[in-house]
């Protein structure tokens, strides 16, 4: 079946659809990751964008409930230049295809992703519509320019878990190969903006119990839980579009031990008074290079974002501890005194490189 994808800027490409049927519309961003599709499609920070993988042939060892990174495929649509027919891997128990379908997400292949991906590289990510429904290039372009964008757009309330819960399904099917496991000494409350689960899998690892709070809370409501540490998860959307869970941390800080990821690490650069910008296109992938600045080493680093905290905005005793090497930003950053640190990266892989596992031990350490 014909289907395609138009861009804001009036670009259209014409491909096959897969998955579901239907229209949809949303930021149009690049996954530069070989493999690990599947954690792509479920991780929620990707909620209202349409992801392009770069990577040639996606669809090749099928997808299995062990690489779920939440409930549900989170993105707006998908879209690769090879589907793979015939899967295989012992694992799998449907094809992207199926797993696309029962998700209701559309998806396109065999449009030139080496073109858009430039195209997005030169002018920057944008707004774009998938569509097999109205194949019409002028309608779709319109309909694309009407997407309202990702900035000033609250997406983590779409996503936050009903209610708090407790992490228990352990370090899932493959983790322990890659950090030794510990028995659970800390209580640690996790704030879910849209949570990949994988990061419960590392906490848990590393010797944590967990409980889960919907990112809505208030400070009150994450200090009831009397916790060793908080930890601050990723999430979709404008970090400064959330003014309260920004207010949330500005409560939490110098109450307990402090660990962001990503969403989390923006918000906590906003609650020290940083501002947070839009990147051009981004960082996603599972192959970005970044420096700790601590100790000079190179960690190639799992990403996911579009927002980046600016560091000439923090204040004076919050300092960069993370830079990346491509472009620069920041990727981490602590407090001189408090027992707080983010990174702006994935440390969970999930997938991707496991060289920044050890900010899971470091968090534990930190709370004594
Ligand atoms: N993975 C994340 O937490 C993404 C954070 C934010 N939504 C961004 O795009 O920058």
């Amino acid at each position: 079946m014909q289907a395609k994808l138009a861009l804001a800027d009036g670009t259209v490409f014409t491909g096959r659809g897969f998955g579901a049927t239907g229209e949809t519309t949303g930021e149009v961003v690049f996954n530069t990751s070989m493999t690990g599709y599947q954690e792509v499609l479920t991780d929620p920070s990707y909620t209202g964008q349409i992801v392009t993988m770069t990577y040639p042939l996606i669809g090749n060892y099928g997808t299995t409930p062990d690489d779920q990174e939440s409930t549900r495929v989170q993105v707006a649509g998908f879209i690769v230049r090879e589907l793979t027919r015939v899967p295989s891997n012992f694992r799998s128990n449907n094809s992207l295809d199926g797993f696309l379908k029962a998700s209701n997400v559309v998806g396109i292949e065999g449009i030139d992703t080496r073109a858009l991906v430039r195209r997005l590289r030169v002018r920057g990510s944008m707004n774009g519509i998938l569509s097999t429904a109205d194949l019409d290039d002028a309608s779709l372009v319109k309909k694309a320019r009407e997407f309202p964008g990702m900035e000033g757009r609250d997406l983590v309330s779409e996503v936050v878990p009903k209610q708090a819960f407790k992490w228990k399904d352990g370090f899932g099917a493959f983790a322990d190969h890659v950090i030794p496991s510990k028995p659970a000494t800390k209580r640690v409350v996790a704030i879910d903006y849209g949570m990949k689960w994988n990061i419960l899998r590392c906490l848990t690892q590393v010797g944590c119990e967990v409980t889960v709070v919907p990112g809505t809370a208030s400070a009150d409501e994450v200090l009831s839980h009397n916790p060793d540490g908080i930890f601050l998860s990723n999430g979709p959307g404008d970090p400064a579009a959330v003014g309260y869970a920004i207010d949330t941390v500005k409560n939490l800080i110098g109450k307990k031990p402090i660990f962001g990821i990503c969403l989390g690490h923006q918000l906590l650069g906003l609650a020290f008074g940083a501002k947070t910008f839009k990147l051009k296109f981004g960082h996603r992938g599972a192959n970005q290079p970044v420096r700790n600045e601590l100790t000079k080493q190179i960690e190639i680093t799992t990403q996911n974002h579009g927002f980046s905290v600016d560091p000439s905005t923090l204040p004076s005793n919050v300092v960069p501890t993370h830079i990346n090497l491509n472009d620069n930003t920041l990727e981490g950053l602590k407090h001189t005194s408090l027992p707080v640190f983010s990174v702006q990266y994935h440390p969970e892989a999930a997938a991707g490189p496991h060289d920044s596992s050890y900010l899971f031990e470091d968090f534990r350490k930190m709370m004594g």
